[in-house]
Order: C-alpha cells, then structure tokens, then sequence
C-alpha cells in the first residue's frame, strides 16, 4: 500500500519532533522510574571498611582452633575501640567494622564463651577472611555505576544512594494531556443516548501512562468540530509537552485532526502507519508540543500508544532506549500468513507459548482483558506451525 510509512521508521521520526526535556535534581523518594540526566559515578568506597558479614566473633586465622580470650565488643555503627592481639577474640555483629589485626569472623553458633574465654565447638570457619565484607567490595570510590539515560529502578535507587549521590539527577517529566474525539462518545459512567458509547481510550491510555514518568492530565472530550478541536489543540500546546488526541484520524467527514492541528499553526510530521491495526496513526508538532493523533478503535489506539505514546513520553523523560524490547516465544496454535501490513495481535503468553486471540475487530475491547503480549508479524508472512517461535511485545 503505497504512502504508509514503515513501523520503525514512523517510531524514529516520532522521536525526532523533539528532543529530551530539561534535567532537575529530585530526592531519591520522588524518582522511581525516572531517567537518568547524567551517569552516577560511586563517590565513596562501599563498603568504607572491612565489615563482619555475620554475628560472632572477630579472630586471627592463624589462631584456629582457638581458644580465645574475648578483648571487647564492637557493633555497628561503631568504630572499634583497640585492634586484636593474638589469641583474642572480639565480639562482633554483622555491618561492624573489623578490628585491626582482625582476618576472620567465627560464627556464634560454632563456639561457646564462658566468661572471657572462646572457644570452638562447631567446625569454624574453613579459610582465612571468612564472613568478611571487604572494604570496596560491592564499589570502589570513581566506579561507574550507571549510565545516562538509565531508568531508576529500585535497584538502581539503592545503588546510587549507596554511592554517595546527596539526590537523583533526572530529566523533567513531559505533561501529557489526553483528548478524546467525537460526537458519540459520553464521559465514563454517564447514560447513553442512542448512538452514543462510553469513552473508554481516554481512561485506558491515562492508565498506560500511569506507570511511566509522566504528568497525566485527566482526560478530555472534544465534539467532532473542527474549531473547537484547534481551540483545545492551541490551549493545550501551551501547558503540555505532549498532546494524545484519539479518534478523528482517519478519512471520514468527521475526522478533523489533521485539519484542526493545521488551524491552530502546527504541522503534521507523517500520517498512516503501514500497520494493523493502528494504520491512519497521526503525527506532528503545535508550538514546543509533539502531538500524536491515535485512531479510534480501542485496539488500535492500545496498540499505538505501545509503539508510539509510551516511547515518545520515555524518550521525552531522557530514557537512553525508549523502546521495549522484542521477545521470541513458540506458538501454542497454528498463526495465517501476514497481509499487506504489519501485524500487531493481541495475544495470551502463558506457559511460554503464544496464543492468538480471536478478534482481529479493532473495536473490540474484550481481547484488551486477556492479552498480556503482541505478537509482531511481519508484512508478507508465511503462515507458521504451533511450535515455531515469533516475535513478541510483552505488555502489561
Ligand atoms: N474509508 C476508510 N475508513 C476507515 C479507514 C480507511 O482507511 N478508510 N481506516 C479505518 C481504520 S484502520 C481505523 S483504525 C479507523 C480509525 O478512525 P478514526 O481514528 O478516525 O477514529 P473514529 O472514526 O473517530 O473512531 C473509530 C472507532 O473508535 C471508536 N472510538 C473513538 N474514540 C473512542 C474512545 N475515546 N473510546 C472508545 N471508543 C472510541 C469510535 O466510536 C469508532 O467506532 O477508521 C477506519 N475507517
Ligand atoms: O488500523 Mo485500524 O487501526 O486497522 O483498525
């Protein structure tokens, strides 16, 4: 079909309307899932000293199997009071640093004190720097930790915390505003007029990006007029870094995106997506706003705002690698050859295996509760056995 842009090509294109916003410096409790704006070098050695791994007591190797005479205590937190002399033993807790003259932890559970003498009733440590957390161990002072453009995941937090990091260096989080098109489409929950449905996209794309680094604004709803869309497309460009319209994107007489984006000074970057479903995909810019133009249809607007809102928005938030990886699994039915588009099917993963699932409908929500997986089929495909491995999207 002649004038659709290809997939990866309209997902790059989408990336260039703009580049990542402004970095800000946020606390550590407020940036989960955020994106790095520079790399996260260690500032400290962690740990700063030698560390007990394990409650017992500190000794010299050298001095198994004992026994000991106990010379002190030290806890953590604590800085040891004197250093080990031979023979001794130093009671010691698990994050304590190591006394001096110290090169080995025996366990409580493997001596017995009595009063001040250890001595050994298990079997002991078996080599010399047992139970022993190593000063650097888990990072040297200068060590890179993470890159630019990587997401913050709680490990990550509790890395870079860990290094020393006073806060977390980040890009700003685009504010994102959803409007939802058309006559028949009636706020969720209200009742309906013959002719009318519930607008389900606006909800459903507002909960995609929940979990993203966005500033979702709550859902909007235009008629389907082409002044009052470019009035709410001119008011929302100046307060939002992205802008989701649903609806209105195809051919119709009442498809009045494209046009009301033009009205209101802005311009379309690409149109139609060689895809299915998701084809009549709209893209382009209104002032410093990028605006993707979803189509209608439930599936397709899911189907585009994976490949296209949720990347954008990542990208926008300095994510290095937007995009979510492809997996491959076998599939548990038989799959038809492709058509003249590529495939996106919604599709159950269980067990490992891929299931299609039935409705090719993209008005359909009902396939939207089960499918956890989009299977990618290539334009022209071959049908393919239950068994062989495709391509998939995971989705949540
Ligand atoms: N002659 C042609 N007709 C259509 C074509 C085409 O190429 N030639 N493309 C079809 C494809 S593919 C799609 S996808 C749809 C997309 O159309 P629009 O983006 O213009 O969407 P609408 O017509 O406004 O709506 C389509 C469908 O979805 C329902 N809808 C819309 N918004 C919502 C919402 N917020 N919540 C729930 N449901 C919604 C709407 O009622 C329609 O049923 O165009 C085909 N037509
Ligand atoms: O592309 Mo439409 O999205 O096939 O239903």
């Amino acid at each position: 079909m002649s004038g659709l842009l290809p997939v990866e090509e309209a997902q790059a294109r989408t990336l260039t309307l703009r580049t990542p916003l402004s970095p800000e410096t946020i606390a550590f409790s407020e940036c989960f899932g955020r994106y790095l704006s520079q790399p996260v070098t260690a500032l400290r050695d962690q740990p700063a000293a030698a560390l007990s791994a394990m409650d017992g007591y500190a000794i010299r190797f050298a001095d198994l199997p004992g026994p000991w005479t106990i010379a002190g205590e030290v806890a953590a937190g604590a800085v040891p009071s004197r250093a080990l002399g031979p023979g001794e033993a130093i009671r010691i807790f698990t994050g304590a640093m190591l006394p001096e003259g110290a090169d080995t932890v025996v366990v409580q559970e493997d001596v017995a004190a009595k009063g001040a003498t250890l001595t050994l009733t298990g079997d002991g440590p078996a080599a010399r720097g047992r139970h022993i957390r190593p000063r650097a161990g888990d990072f040297a002072a200068g060590a890179p930790l993470l890159d630019a453009g990587a997401r913050l995941t709680p490990g990550a937090i509790a890395a870079a915390i860990m290094a020393g990091a006073p806060a977390a260096p980040v890009h700003r989080r685009p504010r994102v505003a959803i409007l939802s098109t058309g006559d028949e489409l009636v706020e969720p929950g209200r009742p309906l007029a013959p002719g009318h449905i519930p607008d389900s996209n606006g909800a459903m794309l507002a909960a995609m990006l929940a979990a993203e680094p966005a500033a979702v604004a709550l859902p909007l709803h235009a008629r389907d007029e082409r002044g009052t869309i470019s009035n709410i497309l001119r008011e929302l460009a100046r307060h939002h870094d992205v802008i989701v319209t649903i609806g209105g994107a195809s051919v119709g007489d009442h498809d009045h995106v494209r046009g009301a984006l033009a009205d209101a000074g802005g311009a379309v970057d690409f149109w139609r997506v060689a895809m299915r479903p998701g084809k009549p995909l709209i893209a382009g810019t209104l002032g410093e706003a990028v605006l993707l133009g979803l189509p209608g249809n439930p599936a397709s607007a899911f189907v585009t705002a994976t490949l296209f809102l949720l990347p954008l928005v990542r990208h926008l938030a300095g994510a290095r690698d937007p995009f979510q990886p492809r997996g491959q699994a076998p599939l548990a039915v038989p799959l038809a050859a492709g058509g003249d588009r590529r495939d996106y099917l919604r599709a159950r993963l269980d067990g490992g295996a891929l299931t299609p699932l039935d409705s090719r409908d993209s008005g359909q929500t009902r396939p939207l509760i089960a499918a956890n997986a989009l299977i990618v089929r290539d334009r022209d495909a071959s049908a393919r056995d239950a068994g062989a491995l495709v391509d998939y999207i995971a989705i949540a």
